[in-house]
């Protein structure tokens, strides 16, 4: 008990919210998907929404969630139109598992809790929470198994589904909004999935809406209320337990023995007449049940009126259910008039107006608003212990959710910092990487081994350094490139839950990747270098800080390139489009350039490195001597065959053989401009591109 109590100190609190949508009509690329669907949910209650493969269940629950703006209708949480204030009261465990794949499932749950959690919660509270959401979800077992995918086995798919919603559950959402989260488990796993979801919104007042596709009868029984869609409408929405007796009132008796849910999903696939008289029956249960005449309008007075549009224009009101149950015989039913509630010194009116047009389908919950007295809206999470901190003396206000980030941008730095690396290490650092690294490293050794510092091998040292800056940017642009869609469902997923600032994000991916891409290109440039043999400790250090610069601003190009391409294929054309000019302007291919394209070896990034490689190596390395015989230089040329050998080539003669040199200082400094201005514009990219809603 004691432990259960100090394992909630600090939990973000929540208040039990209702969901109601009413009326709700979306259209997408002038596809009709909702026409006018309606329902509530209110805490404590499973809401199942049922219908045929591409009946609107998803479109429906994107709706509620926020992700997808209804075309019409209201959607409203605890009595207060949707909004952004929303967002962290709602789970949404998608249909989808969307995780990165080679972290663990203790680890993954680890870092959403650091990061969704308040900071006003202790690190050890944090873990204690992930233990204890393993421990309700039966995961403790598999805690150490990668997430994993098709190729690299590693949870099962029901293992998958309920770190899914263990993810979300961390946060303690008011309302869950779960995407098939049977599809894919067996019968006994579903059930057990179903069963414990009935009992989070029993025990702790959670609002729960499902879709489900195919449920066995005893998955069917459990949930409390049914929204069954028919062609993106309203086929039936009510109780469960009654969905049978109503179709059976339509003239469609079930079969005895027959699963409910087989039998109404086999008659909402049927002939048109039957959609139809489903439909109209869903209309028409509307009316009888609630008992309400045509343009029903109950008057009351002007004062009582304007306390309801004030309390109703205040999103901290304190609206309850004021209304007399006895006073209006669909009060029951309205079960949405629970709405929650903040601080009001007013005497509860006892009388309201209630105005209920059912040709605009105007569900009487919208209208039924009384100001009452104000009830606990701190409980909130999975324990007696933690309603009775909730309702202590701090504010029912000072709710976390009011805040705009869970947490501090360091904290968010840090964590993703942490995760990024922790992702990113066995992709960069993978076993084919390091292979090839080594290979390559090994024959570009062999190939200029202890070259002699020569006129004749001048090509060849070039050589080394044109295929070094130029392996290691095709190597860092095309794995960057890829980076970001492996990685942008995770993403999304995430900022859509308002996990994190792209800043945050952005910043921590440059700095947990950094040492890994380092690793490689210095393991190459130590292995190749020494083999074709090492000046001094000056060159060879100054030789290796251009080729990670080098590499640091080919990453920057193939990020941008990667956030702003969500088609892989387009953004490896415009890749190979790119390395390919940079290789041809790079300095070392063509020297002849003609005057009209001279411009566009500045566009080539690589041209920078190679020219600051050239300029190190020739004036802090070995000098190169003059040849022999037939030298090309003017100033070998000039002095004697005698002593040519030990005549060494000026500097300048060399890099003036490749043109037009920039001092090592500028060059630099373009390098670093143009690193800076391409990340500055991923972030913007990031950003503001393919934002989720
Ligand atoms: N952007 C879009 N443009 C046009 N039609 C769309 C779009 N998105 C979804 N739809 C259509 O909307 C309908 C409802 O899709 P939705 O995913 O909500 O169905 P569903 O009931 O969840 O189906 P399932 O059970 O197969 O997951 C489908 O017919 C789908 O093809």
């Amino acid at each position: 008990m004691e432990e259960r109590h100090r394992m909630t100190v600090g939990w973000p609190r929540r208040r039990p919210l209702d969901v109601a949508f009413n009326d709700i009509s979306l259209v997408l690329d002038k596809t009709p998907i909702l026409s006018r669907v309606g329902g509530t949910c209110k805490p404590g209650e499973v809401l199942a929404i049922m219908g045929p493969s591409g009946s609107g269940k998803t479109s429906l629950l994107n709706a509620i969630s926020g992700r997808v703006r209804p075309t019409s209708g209201t959607i409203t949480i605890g009595g207060s139109p949707l909004n952004k204030r929303h967002k962290r009261q709602i789970c949404y465990v998608l249909q989808d598992d969307i995780f990165y794949t080679n972290l663990t499932l203790r680890q993954t749950l680890v870092y959403t809790a650091l990061l969704r959690l308040p900071d006003s919660m202790t690190y050890q509270e944090k873990m204690n929470l992930v233990d204890h959401i393993l421990d309700i979800l039966d995961l403790k077992h598999c805690q150490d198994t990668i997430i994993g995918k098709v190729m690299n086995r590693g949870l099962s798919g029901g293992e998958k589904k309920r770190t899914n919603i263990a993810c979300e559950l961390l946060t303690n959402p008011s309302i869950m909004l779960l995407d098939e989260p049977t599809s894919g488990l067996d019968s006994s796993t579903a059930h057990s999935l179903i069963t414990t979801l009935k009992q989070f919104a029993e025990k702790e007042h959670k609002t729960v809406i499902v879709t489900l596709h195919q449920p066995s009868s005893q998955i069917f029984y459990m949930v409390d209320r049914l929204l069954l869609l028919c062609n993106g409408q309203n086929a039936y929405f009510g109780d469960t337990r009654k969905v049978v007796e109503h179709f059976s009132n339509l003239g469609l008796p079930i079969a005895p023995h027959y699963n409910p849910a087989d039998f109404i999903l086999e008659q909402v696939k049927g002939p048109l007449e039957v959609q139809e008289r489903l439909i109209q029956g869903a209309k028409e249960d509307i009316r009888l049940n609630f008992n309400i005449p045509e343009n029903f309008t109950l008057q009351t007075s002007p004062s009582i009126q304007s306390l309801y549009s004030k309390y109703l224009s205040l999103p901290t009101v304190h609206v309850t259910t004021g209304i007399d149950n006895n006073q209006f015989p669909w009060n029951n039913k309205c079960t949405a008039c629970q709405q929650q509630c903040q601080h009001i010194q007013q005497k509860c009116p006892t009388d309201v107006s209630v105005t209920i047009d059912i040709d605009k389908k105007e569900s009487p919950i919208y209208n039924k608003i009384v100001v009452g007295e104000e009830e606990d809206s701190g409980r909130s999470s999975w324990s007696e212990e933690t309603r009775s901190e909730a309702s202590g003396p701090s504010s029912p206000c000072e709710e976390y959710t009011d805040v705009q980030w869970p947490t501090s941008f360091f904290t968010q730095f840090k964590v993703l910092t942490q995760r990024n690396f922790c992702v990113a290490r066995p992709i960069i650092l993978s076993w084919l990487n390091g292979a090839q690294t080594l290979i390559l490293a090994i024959i570009a050794g062999l190939l200029w081994y202890q070259a002699p510092r020569t006129e004749e091998s001048l090509q060849d040292i070039q050589g080394w350094m044109f295929f070094s800056t130029h392996y290691w940017m095709l190597f860092k642009l095309f794995s960057a490139l890829q980076s970001f869609p492996a990685e942008r469902e995770v993403i999304t997923k995430e900022r859509a839950s308002g996990s994190y600032r792209v800043s945050a994000y952005y910043l921590a991916k440059m700095v947990g990747e950094l040492p890994l891409t380092f690793t490689l290109p210095t393991l190459y440039f130590f292995i190749s270098y020494s083999m074709m043999g090492w000046d001094n400790i000056i060159t060879g250090f100054m030789l290796l800080f251009m080729l990670l610069l080098n590499t640091l601003v080919a990453q920057s190009v193939g990020l941008l390139i990667g956030a702003v391409c969500y088609d892989l294929q387009v953004g490896i054309t415009i890749a190979a489009i790119f390395t390919l000019f940079t290789q041809l302007f790079g300095g070392y291919l063509a020297n002849r350039i003609p005057p009209w394209l001279a411009w566009a070896k500045y566009l080539s990034m690589v041209h920078y490195a190679f020219q600051n490689m050239n300029i190190i190596q020739f004036t802090y390395g070995k000098e190169i001597s003059c040849s022999m015989e037939h030298s090309r230089f003017n100033s070998c040329v000039e002095v004697s065959n005698n002593e040519a050998d030990s005549h060494p080539i000026p500097i300048e003669e060399i890099l003036a053989e490749r043109g037009e040199t920039l001092p090592i200082w500028l060059n630099t400094v373009i390098l670093i401009g143009f690193m800076i201005v391409v990340r500055l514009l991923t972030y913007i990219m990031l950003r503001f591109l393919h934002r989720p809603k």
